[in-house]
């Protein structure tokens, strides 16, 4: 696949909700209800971090609730990439990007939100043919603010900003014209999920569907 053909799913996915919840799951029971809430909620696209020993299996579960889109994040080399693959995961993002996680991705058919922080990895992205990045931590490294002002000389590179985000700041992110959707893992938090609380979670989806943009 190439740099242009995943930045342009890239750019479809994002399209889909202004909100990809980010889940770190650690138990597999929760992987199905849980998506199941988040597409009832409004939020099809969801990023399932393969930080936890039962990821993968999440991933395929997850992918089995009707309308879902499930992606792997925490993506960080070939070997991530493969092991997604086999699970059914539809896309892959990554908190940076490396030539040979790039190159994975490509060789391998994964549309990638590879990650990028500064002007010169965006510019580094651009280079390969992406223009669809991760901009992350976002919050950490100065915000909306930030993201506007690489907007000035880097248009081309639409986003979507991970890393710190709230229901409070979302909207702030989604009016900038270089932002597509926003990823958190607030829609989801540990203690609704550890309670089962999938009700909670779909009122936190829908909200977060509903988000506009702040001043628009
Ligand atoms: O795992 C990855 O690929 C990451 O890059 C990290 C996630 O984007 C953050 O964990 C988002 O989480 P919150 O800041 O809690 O919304």
């Amino acid at each position: 696949m190439t740099p242009q053909d995943a930045s342009r799913r890239m750019r479809e996915l994002c399209s889909l909700a202004p909100v990809v919840p980010v889940l770190v799951i650690d138990d597999i029971s929760h992987a199905r209800p849980l998506a199941a809430a988040l597409v009832a909620g409004g939020l099809p696209v969801l990023e399932v971090t393969l930080r936890t020993p039962v990821a993968l299996q999440a991933i395929r579960e997850m992918a089995l609730v009707p309308g879902a889109v499930v992606g792997a994040g925490t993506v960080l080399g070939a070997r991530d990439v493969a092991a997604a693959r086999a699970a059914g995961a539809r896309f892959a993002v990554s908190p940076g990007a490396t030539p040979a996680l790039l190159a994975a991705c490509e060789a391998e058919d994964m549309p990638i939100l590879p990650g990028a922080a500064t002007a010169s990895e965006v510019m580094t992205l651009l280079d390969r043919g992406y223009d669809m990045a991760k901009f992350f931590p976002a919050d950490a490294i100065g915000g909306a603010p930030a993201l506007r002002a690489l907007g000035g000389p880097l248009p081309q590179m639409a986003f979507c900003p991970t890393g710190g985000i709230g229901a409070d700041t979302a909207a702030e992110y989604l009016a900038l014209p270089n932002v597509i959707c926003v990823g958190g893992s607030w829609i989801a938090p540990k203690g609704l999920v550890h309670r089962k609380d999938w009700r909670a979670i779909q009122s936190l989806a829908q909200a977060a569907k509903d988000l506009q943009p702040a001043g628009k």
